[in-house]
């Protein structure tokens, strides 16, 4: 399956939220969509969602729009929808009913989802009395229970421990390698950088950059290494004495020391004189950018 936004316009007023905004997300890999608050994620999703709609453009689901696709949805809005006064197996099966599911069906889907989040124990009660990150969790279930085709998360992460946001992450690993389109809105770059195959990254208005996050990484200049090293001060005296016009720049980040080459083909040389110096390396890799990084030059300037 596909999802592809197609040259969405949205304007509230005289701001001009959305201008040709275009990305397609395919099945089984997460697509990312980035931006700064403000940015206009929530409103592509909304969009997507049915909840307005576009000024122009369409939003398509194999090619056929998607009113008409009739596509299961899951979504887990950054506000989050169930009622907090109310008990959570009950009103996950009145959702479920909503969204065209028999009552016994539903209860036994909503169960079946508490269940894999470990949140059973706590069907029968409201939700309210629960902590922040397990109120998350039972979102989370609820978005899930009628087996979306689409599954679309904005900040699936927050509020969750390293033990449930490992949880969630699994999760989200099954949704994928079933098949399911999920598109993912956060501004935790590390978790994106987990998970998501695709990126598209808004900023005033457009997609800035789209696509693939392996290849886009891959356009960078490679004409960096990291060298991992236990010596690093010796290994930078070492390459001070012996690396003139092969070393032009280094700085030590972390663990490791980072040395700008004259270009991507000169790596080869630089190992060769590594494994002549006697010195110790645990690691010798191009240096590439994060996902931050990349966020960070695309949306600095013009929102
Ligand atoms: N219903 C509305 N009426 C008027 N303006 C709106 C409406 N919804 C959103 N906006 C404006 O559209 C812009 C984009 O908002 P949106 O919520 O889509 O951003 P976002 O990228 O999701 O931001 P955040 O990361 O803070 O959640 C903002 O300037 C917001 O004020």
């Amino acid at each position: 399956m596909q999802l592809e936004v197609r040259g969405i316009d949205k304007r509230f007023g005289e701001h001009q939220v959305l201008k040709n905004v275009s990305f397609s997300a395919q099945s089984g890999q997460a697509l990312g969509l980035l931006g700064r608050n403000g940015a206009g994620k929530t409103t592509t999703i909304r969009i997507i969602m049915q909840v307005f709609g576009a000024d122009a453009g369409e939003i398509l689901v194999d090619g056929v729009p998607i009113r008409q696709a009739r596509v299961r949805i899951g979504y887990l809005p950054e506000e989050r929808g169930l009622y907090p006064k109310k008990q959570i197996l009950e009103q996950m099966v009145y959702l479920g009913v909503l969204r065209g599911m028999r009552a016994k069906q539903a209860r036994a889907a909503a169960l079946a989802w508490l269940k894999r989040l470990e949140m059973d124990a706590f069907a029968t009660k409201a939700l309210d009395t629960l902590s922040k990150g397990n109120q998350q969790k039972v979102q989370l279930a609820a978005t899930l229970m009628h087996d979306p085709e689409i599954v679309i998360l904005d900040e699936p992460f927050s509020g969750l421990d390293p033990v449930n946001a490992q949880l969630l992450k699994d999760v989200v690993g099954e949704l994928l390698a079933a098949g399911k389109v999920v598109l993912f809105s956060s501004h935790q770059m590390s978790y994106v950088e987990e998970f998501c195959e695709n990126i598209a990254i808004l900023n005033g208005g457009h997609i800035v950059l789209g696509g693939n996050l392996r290849q886009i990484k891959r356009g960078y200049d490679r004409s960096t290494v990291l060298i991992q090293s236990p010596e690093l001060a010796r290994l930078e005296d070492y390459l001070k004495q012996n690396a003139q016009g092969l070393v032009l720049e280094s700085r030590t980040m972390g663990e490791a020391l980072a040395c700008r080459l004259p270009g991507a083909q000169d790596k080869a040389r630089l190992l060769a004189l590594l494994a002549q110096s006697g010195l110790e390396v645990d690691g010798f890799a191009v240096y590439e950018p994060t996902l931050n990084d990349i966020f960070v030059q695309y949306t600095e300037e013009g929102l």
